[in-house]
């Protein structure tokens, strides 16, 4: 890939071309949680300063967005615009290459929200598409379009899945009160939130403790919403027969354990269709590995402070989100929302990166990305 056929052409990006970008996104949304291991794209083709064409990509294996806003557009995409969130493809993958489906349309101008990491991609679409004549302008709304596809771009180009750790703490930083009761810290409008989060997950993972302390439902309670995979890691399989999880068959749900771990009730899990998968050794690593493997780009943590803390010593978590309740419980009993991660020093400590916050009615939301080197955490954490 030549550098130059990714410099921008000299153009002036307006407040329409804006406004058309939020559109393929928004288009792209209605796929949330369902494209995996592809990423989320939508795309607009506009006539005259006219709408005559709109669609998204559904899921993997299907056709991609491009084509489905050209299926609508028909003729009407002769001379037009195309508006998408990642550049076209240009390869034969599951699907066609758009680049020759859009060069066949005879468009004039495509305009790009991003270039695709995807190393079968990688600037090679826009090069055809330049090379046919056709203008192309790249990194429309551009942060909002690698926001959308955060998991796809990690998971091409780490080879793991991207990891969420959320986590509802109180002012005074406890998840729970001594005796682990947890039983809302925060309020419903951010719990409604949590819900969309894991509508847009493909899994996510639990620890034991919070099967038997909490006995959540891990779904997205949203009609007509995808619900992730709901993940267990228990290396004892020391798990109450009641758990919601294996009561509601109708949502997948696998248990990550160790090998010859407690038979009699991985029999149990067996016969109340839940997968149950042994292996060497549980960690976070190779946890992601087994979700990975399955195609997953996004996954959620909801578990305790043990596990949030190996997952995050093992770089299995990029994304940080804690709501923070106006309420205190006091204590040294009552646990926090991380353990132990082996630092002794204020320097050491993470500082998160590209922080926001806002409020979700009396609670705080804190969003922000881990610091990409964190190796020295893997020393400590053994
Ligand atoms: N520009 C664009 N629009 C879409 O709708 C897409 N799904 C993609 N995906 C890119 O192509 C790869 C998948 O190709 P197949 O679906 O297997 O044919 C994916 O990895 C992205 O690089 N791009
Ligand atoms: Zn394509």
């Amino acid at each position: 890939m030549v550098q130059a056929d990714l410099q921008p052409e000299e153009t002036e990006v307006t407040d329409f071309d804006r406004a058309m970008m939020q559109r393929c996104l928004q288009l792209a949304r209605r796929a949330l949680g369902r494209t995996a291991p592809n990423p989320l794209v939508g795309s607009v083709i506009v006539q005259a300063g006219e709408i005559v064409g709109e669609g998204f990509h559904p899921g993997a294996g299907q056709p991609h967005a491009e084509v489905f806003a050209l299926r609508a557009a028909g003729d009407r995409a002769r001379g037009a615009t195309v508006y998408v969130n990642l550049e076209p493809c240009n390869h034969y993958g599951r699907t066609p290459p758009c680049s020759e489906a859009l060069i066949a349309a005879g468009v004039a101008k495509v305009v790009v929200g991003m270039v695709d990491p995807n190393p079968l991609v990688a600037g090679r679409g826009i090069a055809r598409l330049r090379s046919a004549g056709i203008k192309v302008v790249v990194g429309v709304e551009e942060d909002n379009c690698r926001q959308l596809n955060e998991g796809f771009v990690h998971r091409i180009l780490h080879q793991r899945p991207f990891g969420i750790l959320k986590y509802a703490m109180t002012l005074d930083g406890k998840i729970a009160t001594s005796s682990g009761h947890s039983a809302w810290v925060s309020n419903q409008s951010a719990r409604n939130l949590v819900h969309q989060l894991r509508a847009a997950c493909d899994a996510v993972i639990v620890g034991g403790n919070t099967v038997r302390n909490d006995n959540p439902r891990l779904t997205s309670r949203q009609a007509e919403a995808h619900n992730p995979l709901r993940v267990v890691m228990s290396r004892t399989l020391d798990l109450p027969t009641e758990a919601y999880l294996w009561q509601t068959a109708e949502f997948p749900t696998l248990v990550l354990t160790e090998i010859n771990a407690n038979p009699q009730f991985q029999q149990f899990l067996r016969q109340k269709n839940v997968e149950v998968v042994e292996l060497p050794s549980l960690t976070p690593t190779q946890a992601m590995a087994n979700l990975y493997a399955r195609g997953f780009s996004a996954v959620l943590w909801e578990c305790g402070g043990r596990l949030a803390a190996r997952a995050i010593a093992e770089g299995s978590v990029q994304k940080i989100l804690a709501f923070i309740a106006p309420k205190i419980i006091g204590g040294s009993g009552a646990p926090s929302p991380i353990g132990d991660l082996g630092l002794t020093n204020m320097n050491q400590a993470l500082a998160l990166e590209r922080v926001r916050w806002q409020t979700i009615g009396s609670d705080c939301l804190v969003e922000g990305y881990l610091p990409q080197d964190s190796s020295f955490l893997v020393q400590n954490s053994h």
